[in-house]
């Protein structure tokens, strides 16, 4: 292998991006799309591209005559005059600027990653900064992101108009789904209703006491999301951190999810051979096919989730990212002085971060604690998220699993002292409440609040719309 040790960069070729500026300045707009003046290598051609720029969009002629003015003032060691001639010779007729544009691009991309590897070593090799590896990871992580996605350009900065023509793109786009939603489809037709589907940027918080079905609600999301990618041919995958159940678990979830054969039969083979199998295996074909990817690593800091994250954006297109469950998760940044609510507060910050700094949504399980079930109506309210760090605040959308049959069944089990007249109440009462699970949507920062129905199948821990059209 032949190597080279000069840095990646080619003087003529962007004396020639330059030049072909010079003389057609209508192509500035085309260019200054694909690269910026960081991308130049040489100060002298960074520092005209600037100017050019700034000249264009004050309306004025970016000219050889007006650039060598301000060139000549900064470079005085520099035959201004020369180098600008020589530019112009070089200007081929031949090769199209937007070619020209990405070699340099190339050239730009080398260089971002030889300057990150460097400070990569750097900081494995510094024993005072005292970094754990992960931090190193997560830095070099953090950086390899920006330069794959973004090409190493942070775009910070954004004119009203572009904002408002992303706008009018996701008007469209909800005008032609025909759904009704801006984002993507959760498959609960009331719950698309009320939020406009996941969008991206948000942090949606699921919570409930335990056994409400937390995870069920968010793997049917994440099934329905899938499907809806595969049925509309849509290069995007759901990823699926579980920290608390197995991978296989969640595949065994889905299998009984699907065939409607209830997982306790799956789990101990209590099945028809004859019937039921061939109907697994059908099932099973389908979900295969789904992009859907699941990382069950116990205890992942929120860093690692992160550098996970943007690994699965860069190789698999994510566009939904489920993290079961928020306490699960560990801080990255833990001492002596840390508590319990500071971590959670990093994590919940964290899994924001993500939503915004991928631009998808981000879907966080999260438990309540027991003072849920101090109260008469055992209902979650947002006050129940209040001794949790900055849940309430981090999060986009706070929703809530209620089901009242779970309670009455805990009370008929329990036959705590219960008159037979009571129990029968109580049975009557959970007749009549049968499957269903309200979903409360406590908080929507761009949208109603408000609460819906689904029905759910304790056994095959499936969650479906009421008038079952799913
Ligand atoms: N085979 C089954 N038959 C009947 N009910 C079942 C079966 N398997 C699971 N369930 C019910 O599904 C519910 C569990 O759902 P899930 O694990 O999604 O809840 P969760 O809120 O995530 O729970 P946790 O917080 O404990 O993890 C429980 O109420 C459980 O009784």
């Amino acid at each position: 292998m032949k190597k080279s040790t000069e840095i990646p960069h080619s003087v003529e070729l962007e004396m020639e991006v330059l030049a072909k500026l010079f003389i057609n300045n209508d192509e500035i707009d085309t260019v200054s799309e694909l690269i910026s003046a960081r991308y130049f290598y040489i100060p002298i051609h960074s520092r005209i591209y600037e100017i050019m720029m700034q000249l264009y969009s004050r309306g004025l002629p970016a000219s050889l005559s007006t650039v060598k003015g301000y060139i000549s003032r900064e470079f005085t060691d520099i035959d201004v005059s020369q180098y600008v001639k020589e530019l112009i010779e070089l200007a081929s007729p031949f090769s199209g600027i937007e070619k020209l544009c990405f070699a340099l691009r190339e050239l730009y991309l080398k260089r971002e990653l030889i300057k990150l590897s460097e400070r990569s070593i750097s900081n494995c090799y510094d024993d005072e900064l005292k970094l754990t590896a992960s931090v190193c990871i997560e830095k070099m992580e953090s950086e390899l992101f920006n330069v794959a996605i973004n090409s190493g350009e942070q775009r910070t900065l954004q004119h009203l108009s572009e904002v408002t023509r992303k706008n009018m793109k996701n008007l469209d786009a909800a005008i032609d789904s025909g759904r009704a939603i801006s984002g993507t489809t959760t498959g609960f037709y009331d719950m698309d209703h009320l939020t406009g589907g996941l969008h991206p940027s948000d942090l949606m918080i699921i919570a409930a006491r335990p056994s409400m079905g937390k995870t069920a609600f968010a793997l049917k999301i994440a099934y329905n999301v899938a499907k809806h990618y595969y049925d509309e041919k849509i290069n995007k995958a759901v990823a699926f951190f579980s920290l608390e159940m197995s991978a296989e678990q969640l595949g065994a979830r889905l299998i009984s999810m699907t065939t409607g054969i209830d997982g306790h039969r799956l789990r101990n083979g209590m099945i028809d051979k004859r019937k039921e199998l061939p109907q697994i295996n059908e099932k099973i074909q389908e979900i295969n096919a789904l992009p859907i990817l699941i990382d069950d690593t116990a205890a992942l800091t929120i860093a690692s989730i992160k550098a996970k994250a943007r690994r699965i954006k860069r190789t698999h297109n994510v566009g939904l990212i489920v993290v079961d469950y928020l306490q699960l998760a560990r801080a990255s940044n833990i001492n002596s002085n840390t508590n319990r609510v500071q971590e959670i507060g990093e994590i919940s910050q964290g899994l924001k971060a993500i939503a915004k700094e991928l631009s998808i949504p981000v879907i966080a399980l999260s438990q309540l604690s027991r003072a849920v079930e101090s109260r008469d109506d055992r209902r979650p309210m947002l006050q129940d998220l209040r001794d949790s760090g900055n849940i309430e605040q981090d999060a986009d959308i706070v929703c809530f699993i209620y089901r009242e049959s779970y309670y009455l069944s805990r009370a008929i089990e329990q036959n705590d002292g219960l008159s037979p007249a009571e129990r029968g109440e109580l049975v009557n009462k959970r007749n009549m409440v049968g499957n269903i699970a309200e979903i409360l949507i406590a908080k929507q920062r761009n949208g109603p609040i408000g609460t819906f129905s689904t029905i759910f199948e304790g056994s095959t821990t499936n969650f479906l719309n009421m008038e079952r059209k799913d």
